[in-house]
């Protein structure tokens, strides 16, 4: 069945001072669904987040919470629908933490802002939900900045919103509330049927938890899909232009630049056991080359990423001459053979030839392991 639109955009243009910064946003939120602004530093993510939430105005064109343009809807009714959680910190003065999240109740208070049980309830929740229950009584401004995230995180939440909008949620969280508060997500808009919208930096953890990737750059959304329409190889190179490293968008993996040159080392490696030795050549400015590699191999991808050259067969296809053949000669030219194996199995039989090639023309070997 397909579930109901939360929210969603038609030609909407967005900008400072009448300029239009990004044009044409087409976006759709849907109840249960998760969808990520990715993009480049100033691409213009907490703009759209900004104008969606309106904070900003729209420059043309409208955003829509279910049916009703959001210019029609009053802030509190909006409040009760939507949440937002901006990078810009309040500064409460002498505020404690259960203050600060029980302000997320106020689109359901009287004039006086006067909690009754259920609100003091689904404040207590809130702060459960995000593990701050033991820092309650704290004076806000005294806490680190990923213990105010998450502060204004259950502020957010007691809103008991339809639609939560988050801007940059997990920049300050360490890795363990990071996979904890993307879990949590996952779970309330699973269960609560609520709709996210955010935008993120961690392109690792946007591609795994998203159900929709936007992706802003230039004048335009430059891609507007699921993950595995958005993260093809080569993509998030191309959309922040990456030059000194690369991103591997099958890991999720970032590797540093390669150190060029004449190849010093050759490696054997292959079923993980070179990753670590060729990250290690790369931080010591080694030239390296490795083979022979499977491209199905879990080394290839750090390999192809660092070595100057790689000699590699065919996923799942047997090494052959040719691939022996290359790989003695490009060794024969190193100063030292590292080796990562200690096992030679029938498709590797090869590189224990190399490695047997290396010994008989009395190169220097080191054997590697993590
Ligand atoms: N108040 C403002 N007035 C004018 N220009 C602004 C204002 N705020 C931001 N900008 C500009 O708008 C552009 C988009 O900024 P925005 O903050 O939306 O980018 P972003 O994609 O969220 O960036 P980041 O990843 O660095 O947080 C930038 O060039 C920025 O300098």
């Amino acid at each position: 069945m397909e579930e109901r639109e939360l929210l969603h955009t038609d030609g909407l243009s967005v900008g400072y001072h009448g300029k239009e910064l990004i044009k044409e946003i087409g976006i759709s939120l849907k109840m249960g669904e998760i969808v990520t602004l990715i993009g480049p530093n100033g691409a213009g993510k907490s703009t759209i987040l900004k104008t969606i939430a309106k904070q900003l105005q729209e420059i043309c064109g409208s955003v829509y919470v279910e049916n009703t343009r959001l210019c029609e809807l009053p802030e509190k009714e909006l409040a009760k629908k939507m949440s937002i959680v901006f990078t810009e910190r309040i500064t409460p003065e002498l505020m404690t933490v259960a203050d600060v999240v029980a302000m997320g109740r106020y689109p359901y208070t009287g004039g006086l802002g006067i909690l009754t049980p259920k609100d003091e309830a689904v404040v207590a929740q809130c702060m459960e939900q995000i593990r701050i229950s033991p820092l309650k009584e704290r004076n806000f401004m005294s806490l680190s900045d990923g213990q105010k995230q998450r502060v204004l995180l259950a502020k957010a939440l007691c809103q008991e919103p339809e639609i939560l909008i988050l801007d940059e949620p997990t920049s300050y969280l360490d890795v363990k509330y990071k996979l904890e508060f993307l879990s949590m997500l996952q779970e309330m808009t699973r269960k609560k049927k609520i709709g996210v919208l955010m935008s993120l930096h961690e392109l690792d953890l946007a591609e795994r938890v998203s159900d929709k990737i936007v992706c802003v750059k230039g004048k335009n959304i430059e891609h507007y899909g699921m993950p595995e329409e958005v993260f093809t190889d080569g993509f998030v190179d191309q959309l922040y232009e990456i030059t000194d490293g690369t991103f591997q968008e099958k890991s999720g993996c970032v590797e540093l630049k390669k150190c060029g040159g004449i190849p010093e080392v050759f490696v054997i490696a292959g079923n993980g056991t070179g990753s670590f030795l060729f990250r290690q050549l790369q931080r010591n400015g080694i030239p390296f080359a490795v083979g022979i590699l499977g491209k199905n191999d879990i080394d290839y991808p750090a390999a192809e990423a660092l070595a100057v050259q790689v000699i590699a067969a065919e996923a799942y296809q047997d090494f052959e001459r040719q691939h022996y053949e290359a790989a003695k000669q490009v060794m024969c030219a190193c100063r030292k053979v590292i080796c990562c194996q200690t096992v030679f199995g029938s498709q590797n039989v090869l590189n224990r030839q190399l490695l047997q090639e290396a010994e008989d023309c009395g190169m220097e070997i080191e054997l590697w392991q993590k």
